[in-house]
């Protein structure tokens, strides 16, 4: 049997998946009524929509069979998400890397599969919209575009979910996003003893450009500086929009002094920005390093208030300057 391999994008797509917040949910219509068409429209007694978690496949929904959980190692759908193309598997048994799987050799018996690779909206692969039957059988081309088709709408509405926690202005997470993702990667470096510093910036004197050069140009600032902090991160750090002129940031695996050193580049990356752009205004900002402490920081909200008021401290001392 082959167990499925792990997307080059894992971390990403794990942090994109936690950030939907669907995982663990109660089934629901909007998904419901699209496994009901799957299994009509193809005559086949199973359809699902499943998210692909870190160990585990969550059974979104399902008709004609048992919603809840299974093991990614044995999945199906963990296959499904290693490529944009429908996964199709006429017959398992047939199949070297599914003949001896125990779903295949016991219930739910599966002989055919197809999976529809379910995207959002940075490419990654979350899940799929997947057929199964006891009888081996094909996909004509008509049939691979209606079940394209129906994926798109799946899709769609994982998107609705994702577009909740994002900040339609800059396009980063929104407060709500990034409270999820920072659990998730917090959560990931107390298990594997990895530090992790979260930063909070405060644009200076924002108020400022708006007042100068009117709102839009604030806004064009506000887009400039976030796409300014997503590029000169890592993509495995987390980086939202808490709302106004303050934006959040969580490094994982960097310790305080790293966190400073960071900052440091980024201060001069932007003194570069400015100097280059020339735009009649200049970007500034003031940022509070709060350290991942697991005994201090049980809840997220504490590091949050430790970093706010950091950051203010830093403001307070650039105006003495
Ligand atoms: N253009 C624009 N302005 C915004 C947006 N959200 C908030 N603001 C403005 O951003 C400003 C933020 O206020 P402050 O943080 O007090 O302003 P500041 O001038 O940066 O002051 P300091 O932080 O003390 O340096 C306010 O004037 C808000 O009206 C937005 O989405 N677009």
């Amino acid at each position: 049997m082959l167990v499925p391999a792990t997307p080059p994008d894992e971390m990403v797509r794990l942090a994109t998946l936690r950030s939907l917040r669907i995982l663990d949910t109660a089934p629901e219509e909007r998904f419901d009524r699209l496994t009901r068409l799957a299994r009509r429209i193809f005559r086949v007694p199973v359809s699902m929509v499943t998210l692909v978690d870190s160990e585990r496949l969550w059974i979104k929904s399902c008709v004609g069979g048992a919603a809840g959980e299974t093991p990614r190692d044995t999945s199906f759908c963990g296959h499904a998400i290693l490529d944009d193309a429908i996964f199709l598997i006429p017959d398992t048994q047939d199949d070297p890397r599914f003949a001896d799987n125990p779903l295949v050799t016991g219930p739910p018996f599966i002989r055919f599969y197809a999976g529809y690779p379910l995207k959002v909206e940075n490419g990654v692969r979350v899940g799929s919209l997947c057929l199964m039957d006891q009888h081996p059988r094909l996909l004509d081309d008509e049939e691979r575009t209606l079940l394209h088709d129906l994926g798109r709408i799946a899709e769609q509405e994982l998107i609705a979910q994702q577009l909740a926690t994002l900040d339609e202005l800059t396009r980063l997470v929104n407060r709500r996003g990034f409270e999820a993702l920072a659990a998730y990667t917090l959560g990931v470096c107390r298990r594997m003893g990895k530090p992790a510093t979260l930063l909070f910036f405060d644009l200076n004197d924002f108020k400022e450009i708006n007042d100068q050069f009117g709102h839009a140009e604030g806004d064009q600032a506000l887009m400039e500086f976030a796409g300014f902090l997503r590029h000169g991160l890592r993509e495995s750090d987390a980086v939202g929009r808490l709302g106004g002129d303050e934006f959040l940031v969580l490094l994982n695996d960097a310790d305080e002094m790293r966190a400073r050193e960071i900052i440091a580049r980024l201060q001069h990356q932007l003194d570069e920005l400015n100097a280059r752009l020339q735009r009649g205004y200049d970007l500034h900002f003031s940022v509070g390093v709060t350290a991942f402490d697991a005994t201090r920081h049980q809840a997220f909200s504490t590091m949050m208030a430790e970093a706010d008021a950091a950051m203010y401290a830093h403001k307070q001392a650039l105006r003495k300057r």
